[in-house]
C-alpha cells in the first residue's frame, strides 16, 4: 500500500524545496507566523501547478487542493478528519468538530436542530448586550492612541458563544473578567496544539511528555476542564431543582419557543435529556462549541475592523448604515441586521481576504480521482486551502487580491462555483454554526461603528497587507492593532 501511494504521489508536482528523507518538514521550523508563510506560499505554488501539490512531511504525504471542483468532491468524499488532529482531542475528545466519523455522525444530527434559524434568531438579544458591553469596555481605550483589539474580541466572542451560564452561579463574564483563567488557558493550548502539528519533533508522546512544554500542556487542559465540568454539574443540579419545584409543568422541550439562550440546555435536551449526553460528552461538545466559535468569530470581527481602518473610503460607504439603526442607543435587533447589507458585504469580502480558517485538513481513506484528473491516493492528508482559492485570480479575476466588498453586490457575484468561496467550508461538515457567526459579527461591528471611527494608517495599495499568524485559526500578528476615535452625533449620515 505504501509502494502504491509513494508511486501515485510521485506523479503529482512536488514543491520546489523538497528535501529527500524530511520532505518539507525543514519549512515549518519557525514560529507560528513563519508557518502561515510557508502555507501561503504552497497555496501560490499549488495555484501555479493547476491547483494540486504534493508534499511530504517527514513520511506523511500531503496534498495541497485549491481547484473548487475537487475541493467540493474532497469536502463530500473525505469526511474523516486527518491525524493531525489527535493532538487537538487531547482537549476536546470526541467533540464532533474533529471526530472520527462515526461519532461525528451522531453528534452532527444532535447539533442542527441548535443551529436552526429560529433558535439562533433567538441569540441576536444575547449579541446585543454582549456587543453594548464590548463597546462600553473599549471606551477605555478610545481616544489614547493604538491598543490591541483582540483582548476585547476573544472575551466578547466567548460571552456571546453562551454555553458557560447556568442559574445557579457559574457564569465565565469573560469581558468583564478578560484574566479568566479559562480563556488564557483556550488561548495557551491552541499555540501549544499549533506547533505540535507543524513541528515534527513535539508529535511523538514519549517526547513531548519530557518536555517542559508539556506540564503547562496538561495545566490548560486541566483548567479548562474543570471549569466545564463545574459548569455541567451546575446546570444538571438547576434542571434537577427546576422538575422538583414544578413538577406539575409539562418539562417537554419546545424548540420553537426556546427562549434560555444557553447551549448547554440545547445539548442536554436534544441529546435525550438524562438518558442522553453523558457529563463527558457534553463536556466534549461544549468545548468543540467553545473552541469553533469563539477564536473565529472574534477573527474575523478583528481583521474587519483592520480593513476599515486602512480604507477610509469604504469607511464612508459604512456611514450609509440605514438611519434607523443609528438614531438611538437601542439595541439591535434581527430586523436591523437585515438590512445592513453594505456591512454584510465588507464581511464576506474580509472573510475571502482572511479567512479565519485558511485551510481544512482531511484524510484519503480510498484513492479518489479529482474532477481536475490527479488521483489523491489512500492513505495521505489533504490541505484544502481555503486561502488559495479565495485568492485566485481564475476565480476572482485578475485583482482576486484588491479589497473590494462591492464583487458581492447581487448583479456581479456571479461565482462559477460554490467552492471558489467557502469562508466556513463545504459540503456535510461544513460550518454549522455560520448564520450564527454572521449575525453576531455583524451586531458587534455595528455596534461598534456607531460609536466610533476606526483609525489606522492608511494603505495606499489597493491590496491590503496584514502580517498574519497560524493558531490554528488565522490570526493577525499585531493582536489587531487599532485607533478609535469617538464619531461625532451630527456628524453621521
Ligand atoms: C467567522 C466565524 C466562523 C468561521 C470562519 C468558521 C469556519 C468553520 C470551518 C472552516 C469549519 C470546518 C469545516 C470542515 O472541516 O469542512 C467549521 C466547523 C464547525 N464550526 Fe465554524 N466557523 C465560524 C464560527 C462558528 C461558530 C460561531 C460556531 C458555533 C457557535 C461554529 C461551530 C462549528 C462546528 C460545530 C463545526 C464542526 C462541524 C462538523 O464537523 O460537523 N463555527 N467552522
Amino acid at each position: 500500500r505504501r509502494r502504491h501511494m509513494v508511486k501515485l504521489a510521485a506523479a503529482l508536482p512536488g514543491p520546489r524545496e523538497e528535501l529527500p528523507g524530511i520532505g518539507l518538514a525543514h519549512k515549518f521550523i519557525g514560529d507560528t507566523e513563519a508557518i502561515m508563510h510557508q502555507l501561503q506560499h504552497f497555496s501560490y505554488e499549488c495555484m501555479e501547478n493547476d491547483g494540486v501539490l504534493r508534499g511530504w512531511l517527514g513520511n506523511t504525504l500531503f496534498f495541497v487542493v485549491v481547484n473548487p471542483g475537487d475541493l467540493e468532491m474532497v469536502l463530500k468524499t473525505c469526511l474523516e478528519k486527518d491525524d493531525l488532529h489527535r493532538f487537538i482531542r487531547t482537549v476536546i475528545g470526541n467533540g464532533g468538530i474533529f471526530a472520527p466519523v462515526s461519532i461525528w455522525r451522531r453528534r452532527r444530527k444532535i447539533l442542527v436542530p441548535a443551529f436552526s434559524p429560529k433558535v439562533v434568531e433567538n441569540f441576536v438579544h444575547v449579541f446585543a448586550e454582549q456587543s453594548d458591553k464590548l463597546v462600553k469596555q473599549l471606551s477605555r481605550c478610545s481616544g489614547k492612541g493604538k491598543f490591541q483589539a483582540w483582548p476585547f474580541l476573544s472575551t466578547y466572542t466567548l460571552d456571546s458563544v453562551c454555553v458557560f451560564e447556568t442559574a445557579i452561579g457559574v457564569k465565565i463574564n469573560a469581558q468583564e473578567n478578560p484574566d479568566s483563567p479559562f480563556l488564557r488557558a483556550m488561548c495557551d493550548i491552541l499555540n501549544m496544539i499549533c506547533k505540535r502539528i507543524f513541528h515534527l519533533w513535539l508529535q511523538p508522546d514519549w517526547l513531548f511528555k519530557i518536555l517542559p512544554m508539556y506540564k503547562k500542556h496538561q495545566e490548560c487542559i486541566h483548567t479548562m476542564h474543570n471549569f466545564t465540568d463545574r459548569v455541567i454539574e451546575s446546570k444538571r443540579e438547576e434542571l434537577k431543582r427546576e422538575k422538583e419545584s414544578k413538577p406539575e409543568v409539562d418539562h417537554e422541550f419546545d424548540l420553537g419557543a426556546y427562549k434560555k439562550q444557553t447551549f448547554l440546555d440545547l445539548l442536554i435536551h436534544l441529546s435525550g435529556g438524562e438518558r442522553g449526553y453523558s457529563n463527558v460528552e457534553l463536556r466534549e461538545e461544549v468545548l468543540t462549541l467553545t473552541i469553533a466559535g469563539t477564536d473565529t468569530s472574534a477573527v474575523a470581527i478583528g481583521f474587519t475592523l483592520q480593513l476599515l481602518g486602512k480604507y477610509p473610503e469604504i469607511w464612508e460607504n459604512i456611514q450609509s448604515i440605514p438611519r434607523v439603526i443609528f438614531e438611538d442607543d437601542r439595541m439591535l435587533v434581527k430586523e436591523d441586521l437585515m438590512k445592513l447589507k453594505y456591512l454584510e458585504r465588507v464581511v464576506k469580502e474580509s472573510l475571502r481576504l482572511f479567512p479565519p480558517v485558511p485551510l481544512i485538513i482531511r484524510k484519503v481513506l480510498e484513492d479518489i480521482t479529482l474532477p481536475s484528473g490527479r488521483i489523491l491516493p489512500a492513505g495521505s492528508g489533504v490541505a484544502c486551502s481555503i486561502w488559495g482559492v479565495h485568492r485566485d485570480p481564475r476565480y476572482w479575476g485578475p485583482d482576486a487580491e484588491r479589497f473590494d466588498p462591492d464583487r458581492f453586490l447581487p448583479e456581479r457575484f456571479n461565482l462559477e462555483h460554490a467552492c471558489s468561496y467557502m469562508p466556513f467550508s463545504n459540503g456535510p461538515r461544513n460550518c454549522i454554526g455560520y448564520q450564527y457567526a454572521l449575525m453576531s459579527i455583524k451586531t458587534a461591528l455595528s455596534t461598534i461603528l456607531r460609536k466610533y471611527r476606526v483609525i489606522m494608517d492608511t494603505e495606499e495599495s489597493p491590496y491590503p497587507y496584514i502580517r498574519v499568524k497560524i493558531d490554528i485559526m488565522m490570526k493577525a500578528v499585531d493582536g489587531y492593532e487599532l485607533r478609535l476615535e469617538r464619531r461625532e452625533r451630527d456628524h453621521h449620515i
